[in-house]
């Protein structure tokens, strides 16, 4: 018997192009290749840092509307809440390598893409947001950053020794086995969802790669 395709698999098949200028941005060949500018890493940083504080209240959003949305007999919520508590361990992560970086977070302006992407973020927050395309952000979101950090994991990759560290945090395996998890509640939720909810769950992965590289590319000094 041959085994169904997921929903998510045909969205990724079907989005191969966009997904692949995510997770294979030239920001992050840039790590991968070994020549890239430390001022980018820096900006990253600092931006990634206001991104994650925003990316809180948007988890725990995702978090309440798996309490109330599912018969959650398939332990959505303790999932979501592992994924609560490793954004605890990052945000402590982003002060201590700011620190070794030099790169003081107190004064760090938000770029117009970091704004536009936590806006999007925000939007998402809203209760008239269905759990089912909530989840799809979510999911995203996070799995968009552990193949792109796991790729200047792989053996061939060049990247320098001090970012390393950086990569292992979203590029680990356990990191995987979490986005796998969030990429099982979405299919399990696209299943039974209506046209209408596919449709818009659909719109708005398009619209997380599309932040992504945005963000990327701001990183990168391209904007
Ligand atoms: C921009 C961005 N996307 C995804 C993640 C993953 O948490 C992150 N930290 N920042």
């Amino acid at each position: 018997m041959q085994a169904k395709i997921t929903v998510t698999e045909t969205w990724l098949r079907k989005h191969r192009h966009l997904y692949d200028g995510a997770t294979r941005h030239p920001f992050i060949r840039s790590i991968r290749d070994g020549n890239i500018d430390i001022s980018s890493f820096k900006t990253w940083l600092g931006q990634d840092y206001i991104f994650v504080r925003a990316f809180v209240p948007f988890v725990a959003s995702v978090l309440t509307k798996a309490y109330k949305g599912s018969d959650d007999g398939n332990g959505d919520v303790e999932v979501i809440l592992g994924g609560v508590a490793a954004l605890h361990d990052e945000i402590s992560w982003f002060k201590k390598e700011a620190f070794k970086w030099g790169v003081q977070l107190s004064s760090i302006v938000p770029q117009k893409a970091n704004q536009e992407y936590c806006r999007f973020l925000e939007s998402l927050i809203s209760p008239d947001v269905e759990y089912t395309v909530a989840a799809v952000a979510f999911w995203a979101i996070e799995t968009i950053y552990q193949e792109s950090f796991a790729h200047c994991l792989e053996d061939d990759s060049k990247t320098p020794p001090e970012l390393k560290e950086t990569c292992q945090r979203w590029g680990n395996e356990s990191f995987g086995e979490y986005c796998n998890s969030l990429r099982n509640i979405v299919d399990r939720q696209l299943e039974k969802a209506s046209n209408d909810v596919i449709t818009k769950a659909e719109a708005t992965l398009l619209r997380v790669l599309e932040h992504e590289v945005d963000f990327w590319n701001m990183s990168h000094g391209r904007t």
